[in-house]
């Protein structure tokens, strides 16, 4: 199956757009798993088995595992996301951009090391530093176009040609970059407007929106404006929200009822 039909089907069979974002920081685990080899996996594994029924993505974001000099963790999470649950796609969050001989070693540690479903891209150097993702017709490549942080205005709204930076990033993944059936966009819950807009300009473009939980972003208006005309067309994510939701021993339990409540709130909101 390719990442868009695995997508697809893990959303319709847990009937969930949630992603949890395994983005484990060691000084933050629970005491029982902290000391252990390979804390950061152990973390995880107990994570997966707990929100495995509520999700329909997961993503693991890169930096904690190579921040941590824990490469190997990130390596046995995914390799157990596809062992536990083979349904679920695994999105790497590496957002990645550089020119295409680079480009092209990037994909392959992705797609063929990691053997991860999708990875996230940065289309700030252009359409041949995308291209080595997008020609693997299998996997998922999602390009940040308007990001959740307080200052991603600073470029990516800024007006040329009578469009923003934002706007021409939609348009260029809608109608050049999407050649494989396989680009998707990353939009910030944290700029619902915009996700309206994204939603208006790409009307069956997969979305992943970041941004609720811990950053603040409003889940209603998520699905309200960011769904396609399926109900479906979104991946919402929350990392900290749902592995740090209890941070005692029982933390796998929480996760799964965070993951589980994040669940049936955004299903609440859609059509
Ligand atoms: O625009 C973006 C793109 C990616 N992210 C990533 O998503 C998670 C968010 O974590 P929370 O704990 O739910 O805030 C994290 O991995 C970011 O690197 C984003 O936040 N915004």
């Amino acid at each position: 199956m390719t990442f868009m039909e695995k997508l697809k089907h893990s959303s319709q069979v847990n009937r969930s757009l949630v992603c949890v974002g395994l983005d484990p920081e060691r000084t933050k685990l629970p005491e029982c798993v902290r000391e252990k080899e390979h804390a950061l996996f152990e973390f995880n594994r107990a994570i997966i088995d707990a929100t495995a029924d509520w999700v329909c993505a997961y993503k693991p974001q890169a930096a904690y595992y190579a921040g941590q000099n824990a490469d190997e963790d990130l390596k046995l999470t995914i390799d157990y996301i596809h062992e536990r649950a083979p349904e679920i796609p695994v999105i790497l969050d590496v957002k990645r951009g550089d020119i295409g001989s680079t480009a092209t070693m990037y994909a392959k540690e992705a797609f063929e090391r990691y053997n991860a479903d999708a990875v996230t891209v940065n289309p700030y150097m252009g359409f041949d530093t995308l291209k080595p993702f997008l020609d693997h017709a299998d996997k998922g490549v999602i390009i940040l176009c308007r990001t959740s942080n307080p200052n991603s205005g600073d470029l990516q709204n800024l007006v040329c040609g009578g469009k923003m930076v934002y706007e021409h990033v939609a348009l260029l993944a809608r109608d050049r970059w999407n050649y494989n059936g396989n680009a998707a966009l990353v939009i910030g819950a944290t700029y619902p407007e915009e996700l309206r807009h994204v939603r208006e300009l790409c009307p069956d473009m997969p979305f992943l929106v970041p941004g609720v939980g811990a950053q603040g972003g409003d889940v209603e208006k998520v699905v309200k404006f960011g769904c396609d005309r399926t109900g479906h067309g979104i991946v919402i994510n929350s990392s900290r929200g749902i592995i740090y939701a209890d941070k005692t021993e029982n933390f796998a339990a929480g996760a799964g009822n965070a993951a589980r409540e994040l669940r049936d709130l955004v299903n609440s909101f859609r059509d």
